[in-house]
């Protein structure tokens, strides 16, 4: 599926990255400016645009940060096909899968155009900036926290709660929301054990702090509860087979199951949400994961609350 080398996308892939005992390692991101009040990325509304694709995890954090902090008029967003191609994550000309923002036919066009030259994986999300033609940052983490210096909706990460915050962030993201596809992608036996004891003995605990409080940290849905989100709405459609994270499925948690819907039901949650396109692309052809590409009709999972 391809990567870019000093801003020439070169279809032929590597593949996921693996330590010497087969464990997964994910790369980098590299773009990483900041919108700041002070400029020169200055927050304003109709100036940036996301380029996502809805089945991926970590664009799916930067969608539900657009939506929960209301800034769906101020930021546009391009939705690439769910399967990638020779030319890596690419767009139509019309309809739901347009760039109406660059009207490329593939993302690495987009990073193409960053200066100095761009060499590295082209991923999603992207966060692109009209005014100064420039990618302004491909790591959905720092997107994250730039949507909220727009200063609308509710803060993500209120001071007195954010060191909590970032504890459970860090865990989250080494055991659950990488932990997938460090279970996923493990070439090793022991890799595959360790990742993926790892991410249900977290799971685990969430569901024992869950008990009496409906969010991880404090009275309210915070930054903590956004990154989580995206790895239980795949859990059971996703990572629960593709990935072999089976030993226990997300409804088998009695408070986490509960607690994933109560997200799913917050307004604009279920928007950024598709189950059917989580299959497609999870269940991709792949000679080492899925040589026949054959996708599952189930489960069937009632997401109502
Ligand atoms: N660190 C990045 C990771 C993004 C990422 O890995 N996105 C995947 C899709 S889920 C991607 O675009 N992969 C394409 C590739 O690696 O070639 C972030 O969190 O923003």
């Amino acid at each position: 599926m391809g990567l870019m080398v000093k801003g020439v996308w070169h279809p032929e892939d590597p593949g996921p990255g693996t330590d010497e005992h087969g464990r997964f390692l994910r790369a980098r991101s590299t773009i990483r400016h900041w919108i700041t009040p002070d400029g020169p990325f200055t927050p304003e509304p109709g100036r940036y645009h996301l380029y996502v694709a809805i089945n991926c995890p970590w664009a799916h954090r930067a969608l539900l940060a657009r939506v929960i902090l209301g800034l769906e008029e101020a930021i546009g967003v391009s939705y690439a096909r769910v399967r990638r191609t020779e030319e890596g994550w690419v767009f139509d000309d019309v309809g739901p899968h347009a760039d109406p923002c660059l009207h490329v036919r593939a993302l690495h066009e987009v990073y193409a155009r960053q200066r100095p030259p761009y060499t590295g994986r082209v991923t999603v999300p992207v966060l692109w900036d009209r005014q100064t033609e420039q990618i302004v940052s491909n790591e959905s983490a720092d997107i994250v926290r730039m949507f909220g210096s727009f200063g609308r909706g509710p803060d993500l990460t209120p001071p007195g709660l954010a060191p909590e915050i970032e504890e459970w962030n860090a865990l989250i993201y080494r055991t659950v929301n990488n932990g997938v596809y460090r279970a996923g992608f493990a070439r090793t036996q022991a890799a595959y054990d360790e990742a993926v004891t790892a991410l249900f003995d977290t799971l685990d605990r969430i569901e024992a702090h869950l008990e009496g409080r409906d969010w991880l940290v404090g009275e309210r849905f915070t930054e903590a509860d956004l990154r989580l989100f995206p790895t239980l709405a795949r859990f059971d459609v996703a990572y629960h087979y593709a990935f072999k994270c089976n030993i226990r499925r997300l409804v088998d948690y009695p408070r986490l199951w509960a607690y994933a819907r109560r997200i799913y039901h917050m307004p604009g949650v279920a928007g950024t949400v598709d189950f059917e396109a989580y299959k497609q692309g999870y269940f991709a052809p792949s000679p080492l994961r899925n040589p026949l590409g054959i996708v599952p009709r189930g489960p069937l999972i009632d997401w109502s609350l």
